[in-house]
């Protein structure tokens, strides 16, 4: 594992690193600890009416990543925001909005998740055309290692399999948020949409080296440029953690994924990094069928025996 860059610290404040050339971002203390209590006690609430409405009587059993979701829901048929499917946003996630570093554009599509120790997120890239371009992730309880790796060819590959089952679990357990891919080390443990087992060593020669990043309790991660578009990030699923040497045993932890859905004009996407780019791979694919349709016209016409023949 490659050690992460170096980020520079911001001169007005120094709980904020930047690393410029990947448009990332970490803010830390971005919450107090008053408030992340707060948000991990109405998690649990949340889950238990969850659970007396399924009349389950207890929450489910914590041992994989449960997910809530607020504001404008996806809809699998238009794969846009549904006019029909919003689940009001709690105060304590609107109370974030005007504290974000970017306020050209907000979040209205927030998922809290629960990972207990153990688990984690396959790595993906949140899909490009659907979410504008500032992903946002809060880090409530235990701290986490975040790993990314610049996309290549295996990922590029990957992402142009073809899916499984249309109800194949996302990442985020609200397809189509994120596209997977499975890198060697995950495939035993986390199958995704796109996961495909090919020869291990070449996946390995292909892929580009990958690194961590420690996300903090109460930080903010903020995703931009090549981070948001041209890398995969992923949450590996461990019980503990190599911490600047040290093996430190992951606790739970939740986060806050913020996303902003694009609407009308604004779906699609021209990022610089095509392989792992959904509007791309879309185009490509509608542009293959159409090829193939012309081929198997022209068969069919070149099969029909000519009026005048005999
Ligand atoms: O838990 C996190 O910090 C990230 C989650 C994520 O990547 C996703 O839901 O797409
Ligand atoms: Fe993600």
């Amino acid at each position: 594992m490659e050690q992460p860059p170096t980020p520079t610290v911001d001169p007005t404040n120094a709980n904020v690193l930047h690393w410029d050339q990947l448009g990332l971002v970490l803010i830390h203390d971005f919450i107090s600890e008053a408030e992340e209590d707060a948000m991990i006690a109405a998690f649990h609430e949340h889950e238990q009416a969850e659970a007396r409405e399924e009349a389950q009587g207890q929450t489910a059993e914590k041992t994989k990543r449960l997910s809530q979701h607020f504001g404008h829901h996806f809809d699998y048929t238009t794969f846009g925001a549904s006019d029909t499917r919003f689940t009001p946003v709690p105060p304590y996630i609107a109370a974030l909005l005007p504290r974000l570093p970017i306020q050209a554009y907000l979040p209205d599509q927030f998922n809290v998740q629960y990972y207990p120790p153990g688990t984690g997120i396959p790595p993906h890239v949140d899909t490009h055309s659907m979410f504008a371009e500032a992903l946002y992730s809060l880090s409530l309880g235990s701290a986490v290692p975040m790993q990314f790796r610049l996309s290549g060819p295996n990922e590029a590959r990957k992402m142009r399999l073809p899916k499984r089952s249309s109800s194949s679990p996302s990442p985020s357990s609200s397809a189509p948020t994120t596209t997977t891919t499975t890198t060697t080390t995950t495939t035993t443990t986390e199958p995704g949409p796109g996961d495909a087992r090919g020869p291990q060593t070449n996946e390995a020669q292909q892929q580009q080296p990958a690194w961590e990043l420690l996300l903090p309790p109460r930080s903010l991660l903020l995703m931009t440029g090549p981070s948001r578009y041209g890398y995969t990030h992923a949450i590996r699923p461990r019980k503990t953690d190599l911490v600047a040497g040290e093996t430190v045993p992951r606790r739970g932890r939740y986060s806050v994924t913020m996303r902003t859905i694009r609407r009308g004009d604004e779906i699609g996407c021209d990022c610089a990094y095509p392989g792992v780019c959904d509007a791309r791979i879309r185009e490509e694919q509608a542009a293959a069928e159409g090829e193939a349709r012309g081929q198997c016209l022209s068969r069919v016409v070149s099969s029909v025996p000519c009026l005048t023949d005999g």
